[in-house]
């Protein structure tokens, strides 16, 4: 679970458990009711925040450090809100510290594609973090 729901226990995206298959993944997904845009229709921000927590945590549960360095969302139909959907990852490249990961969804009973990913995640260097911390103190000092 990321930062924002760890505490919580729950997942507000409504994002479920990662399995890890080699190179790939797959998470079953629902859209909670409170990222309804059109009418039982997801906002499209919750499917490209649904793509980075599970791409990302895909990585990170392969035991990879990384960030999101981009991101492309192609949205090919509605994606229904509460209805039980499928995500599935795969690894397409990697150069150097670069993954290059592309990712679909899908309704759990239907193979066609609602909207894809695909983008870049970065390897973090050592101290990421705290080289973030400490700049932002500077900010704040100015
Ligand atoms: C929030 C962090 C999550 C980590 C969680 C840890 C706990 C785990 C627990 C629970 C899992 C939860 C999982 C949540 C998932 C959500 C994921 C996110 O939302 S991540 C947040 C949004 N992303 C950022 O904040 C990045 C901001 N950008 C940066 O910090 C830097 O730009 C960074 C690290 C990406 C690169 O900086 P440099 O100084 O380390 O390295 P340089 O030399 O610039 O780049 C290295 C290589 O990457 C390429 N690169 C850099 N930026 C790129 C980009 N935007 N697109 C493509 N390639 C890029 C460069 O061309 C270079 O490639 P060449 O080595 O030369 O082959």
């Amino acid at each position: 679970m990321c930062g924002g729901c760890r505490n919580r226990g729950r997942c507000r995206l409504g994002l479920g458990e990662i399995t890890i298959i080699g190179d790939a993944a797959h998470a079953p997904v629902r859209c909670a009711p409170h990222f309804q845009a059109g009418p039982n229709v997801a906002h499209g921000g919750w499917t490209a925040a649904m793509f980075d927590d599970i791409i990302g945590r895909s990585l990170t549960q392969r035991g990879l450090r990384t960030v999101t360095g981009n991101l492309t969302v192609d949205f090919f139909n509605p994606v229904p809100v509460g209805e039980a959907m499928i995500v599935e990852v795969v690894t397409e490249s990697r150069a150097g510290r670069r993954w290059t990961m592309q990712a679909m969804l899908r309704l759990e009973r239907d193979p066609s594609p609602l909207a894809r990913a695909i983008g870049v995640w970065v390897e973090r260097r050592e101290g990421h973090f705290e080289r973030h911390e400490a700049a932002m103190r500077d900010y704040r000092a100015r």
